[in-house]
């Protein structure tokens, strides 16, 4: 088991509504109405937990509504570690339709001053620093809250690295690009973020996989480009790997990123083979899609789900070793 600590520098409470179709300017009557505590990193730990690792979970909360995270990290068993701050954590609205399209309605989230940021980079810091409660690896998923700009995460990345810890960078636009630089070991933009952080369209396999090439040039030890239900691509130290997830009912998109990413850091730490952990991580992130929230591991089917799930090699330089 190894020790994790996920980041949500902006996390919110997820409202997904389910509906048949969604008509916009008229009234919808929902099927189904659920509230989650979540944001990225959030959605990370809970992956995480189910795949036996030890959590912290850290960022910036909300006194006002911070009741379904506290709830959320107690049935987890993960420890508490974010920094309150007055005012409400934003509610993030996710409309799904019965054919599978989901509409995301993302609030900007609570703003965040220079000392608070200061007080979740020492946090880090000295987390960093305990000899005896060290992470293995940093997660930080999700945008900056309002207040925060991409240098800021930047600093945070190079926090990490002084430490010599593993961190991964789930975010996009211009903290994409500041976390790169600055250090990041692993990042995992869709076919949209990349496009945006190459500043050139992806039309095709051929262009998405060149773009795919040159992020990976920038020191990256792991990059993964998830486009979803054609699959993902990764490229490794170990070389490039092209997965193909089973066909599964699309109900709910909206956490299979997030299970993708933590699955994948689960295999390096793990030291599983890139085929397999890939494969795992694939095979989660299309049982995400089946419903709200994030893959559970323990449904009925995951072995045939993982069965169905295909990986292969794209280039001949990998050696097929273990992902760490
Ligand atoms: O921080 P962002 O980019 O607004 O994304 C937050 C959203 O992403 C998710 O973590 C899904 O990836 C949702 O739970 C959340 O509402």
């Amino acid at each position: 088991m190894s020790r994790v600590l996920t980041l949500s520098p902006n996390p919110a409470i997820d409202l997904s509504v389910a509906l048949d179709s969604l008509e916009l300017g008229g009234v919808n009557r929902a099927g189904a109405i659920e509230i989650m505590a979540a944001g990225k990193g959030v959605n990370m730990a809970r992956v995480l937990v189910s795949l036996g690792h030890q959590v912290t979970v850290s960022g910036f909360l909300g006194t006002e509504n911070e009741a379904p995270f506290v709830d959320a990290f107690a049935a987890l068993g993960v420890e508490d570690a974010f920094v309150r701050l007055p005012g409400a954590t934003r509610i993030n609205t996710k409309l799904s339709e019965a054919g599978g399209r989901v509409t995301d309605i993302n609030a900007p989230g609570l703003a965040v001053d220079q000392q608070a940021w200061r007080e979740l980079t020492e946090l880090v810091d000295q987390r960093l620093a305990s000899p005896r409660g060290k992470p293995d690896a940093v997660m930080i998923g999700g945008s900056l809250p309002p207040g925060v700009g991409a240098d800021a995460l930047a600093a945070l990345v190079r926090c990490v690295r002084r430490h010599e810890v593993p961190v991964w960078v789930d975010t996009s636009g211009d903290a994409l690009a500041a976390a790169i630089e600055a250090g990041a070991s692993a990042v995992k933009p869709n076919r949209e973020e990349l496009a945006e952080w190459a500043a050139m369209p992806l039309p095709d396999e051929d262009t998405l996989h060149r773009a795919a090439q040159l992020l990976a040039s920038r020191g990256l030890q792991h990059c993964l480009v998830s486009s979803g239900e054609q699959g993902v691509l990764w490229l490794g130290q170990q070389g490039e790997w092209r997965s193909h997830p089973p066909t599964v009912e699309v109900s709910n998109t909206v956490c299979a990123g997030d299970t993708l990413f933590a699955a994948m850091l689960h295999a390096v730490l793990t030291n599983m083979s890139p085929q397999a952990g890939l494969g795992l991580a694939t095979a989660l992130s299309a049982e995400a899609v089946r419903h709200p929230g994030v893959g559970d591991v323990h449904c009925p089917d995951f072995h045939q789900l993982l069965e169905h799930t295909r990986v292969h090699r794209l280039s001949d330089a990998a050696t097929g070793g273990a992902l760490a």
